[in-house]
């Protein structure tokens, strides 16, 4: 399967951890990893799927690298039917409040314009025990492997 991975971050966690996915799933898929202040949101591709990385700053805000796609997205209004996402949050809950309301606010942009979600949207808590990288590796497979079907399916209609 074609693969894009998409990160939004601040200090470079969630870049970090898009790279340890795209080697953990090249082997068995085509990968690409791109950070979301790069990349066009006209340029979503149904015949690819999409992982979504995104960390929180601020008060429960997006990251620096998302906010211009967020900003784009709600200007040009694309339409994202039949695109498939799964999406990865990076957080703190030292900010209870606002624990990965990053990932929470990149998973509602995607869905209302039309985007659809693949399996539950996987947090990561810096103040926990877990890697990030032992939380992601697993869910993305389960993930890939739920996104694959989806795709061929809609690849033949
Ligand atoms: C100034 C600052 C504000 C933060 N605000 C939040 C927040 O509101 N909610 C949250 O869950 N995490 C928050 N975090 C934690 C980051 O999201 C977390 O450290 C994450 O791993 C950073 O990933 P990044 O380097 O890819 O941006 C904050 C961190 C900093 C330094």
């Amino acid at each position: 399967m074609d693969i894009t991975i998409l990160y939004g971050t601040e200090t470079g966690n969630a870049e970090m951890l898009s790279e340890d996915l795209q080697s953990h799933l090249e082997g068995s898929h085509e990968v690409e990893v791109s950070n979301l202040a790069e990349f066009d949101p006209d340029g979503f591709d149904k015949a690819r799927f999409y992982i979504v990385i995104c960390s929180t700053y601020g008060d429960g805000e997006l990251p620096a690298s998302a906010q211009p796609f967020a900003e784009a997205m709600d200007a040009r209004k694309p339409d994202l039917a039949g695109i498939h996402f799964a999406i990865f949050g990076m957080g703190d809950s030292e900010y209870d409040e606002t624990f990965n309301h990053g990932s929470k606010r990149m998973e509602e942009l995607l869905t209302a314009h039309g985007a659809t979600r693949v399996g539950e949207r996987l947090t990561h808590d810096a103040s926990g025990e877990d890697l990030p990288e032992d939380l992601a590796t697993d869910w993305a497979d389960q993930r890939v492997a739920e996104a694959e079907p989806l795709l061929s399916a809609a690849s033949d209609a």
